[in-house]
């Protein structure tokens, strides 16, 4: 079997957790709290890349105050299911010190990246960080951190689609899925 192949049977066999029009209320929602919230809060949105790209994208355009984006990388999936060791690949250029921050992720998991971008805000004298994820995996254990705003919620499964990868694939999916276990 090539990696193709592969990759296309782990979508035809996955099952279908939210279609995109559920995804799609789920975003409005989570838009119309943080305009509540934080309408006047001047916030700097920090997009985790590569993951929150699609989320980032089109909550956006559903915030209707100022606001300033920028983006962090930092990894610790690559192309597996299972998280290792934190990569930083790209910080923040905005300077964070006094600033509002809001964090914008795919998928809130074991908690370790959002909880490790959420200190170096603080570090770096970021006011208030809050977080937003377009999906809380609900894990028996514990979370390092917790999100302020969660569109959807999904059973501990590896899921794909809408900014979230199957080995580095799928992406680009406007439904969400999780991998069919054998
Ligand atoms: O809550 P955790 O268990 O820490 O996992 C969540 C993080 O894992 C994924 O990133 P990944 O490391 O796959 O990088 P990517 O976004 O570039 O794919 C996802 O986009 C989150 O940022
Ligand atoms: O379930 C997941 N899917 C995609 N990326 C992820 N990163 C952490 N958990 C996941």
């Amino acid at each position: 079997m090539t990696v193709l192949s592969l990759i296309e049977a782990v979508r035809r066999r996955a099952e279908r957790l939210h279609s995109a029009a559920e995804v799609d209320a789920a975003i409005t929602r989570m838009a119309t709290t943080i305009t509540a919230d934080w309408a006047d809060a001047n916030p700097v949105v920090l997009c985790i890349l590569n993951g929150a790209i699609v989320v980032t994208g089109r909550l956006l355009p559903r915030l209707d105050f100022p606001l300033e984006l920028d983006s962090v990388h930092v990894t610790r999936y690559g192309r597996e299911t299972c998280g290792g060791d934190l990569h930083w690949l790209h910080t923040p250029r905005t300077d964070l010190c006094g600033r509002n921050v809001l964090l914008v992720d795919d998928v809130l998991d074991e908690g370790i990246t959002l909880a490790a971008i959420r200190d170096y805000c603080l570090e770096h004298g970021a006011r208030a960080v809050r977080i937003a994820v377009l999906v809380d995996k609900k894990l028996p254990n514990p979370k390092p951190c917790r999100a302020d705003y969660v569109g959807l919620v999904c059973d501990n499964r590896y899921i794909f689609g809408c900014g979230m990868d199957y080995q580095g694939y799928w992406r680009n999916l406007p439904d969400i899925y999780a991998v069919k276990e054998r």
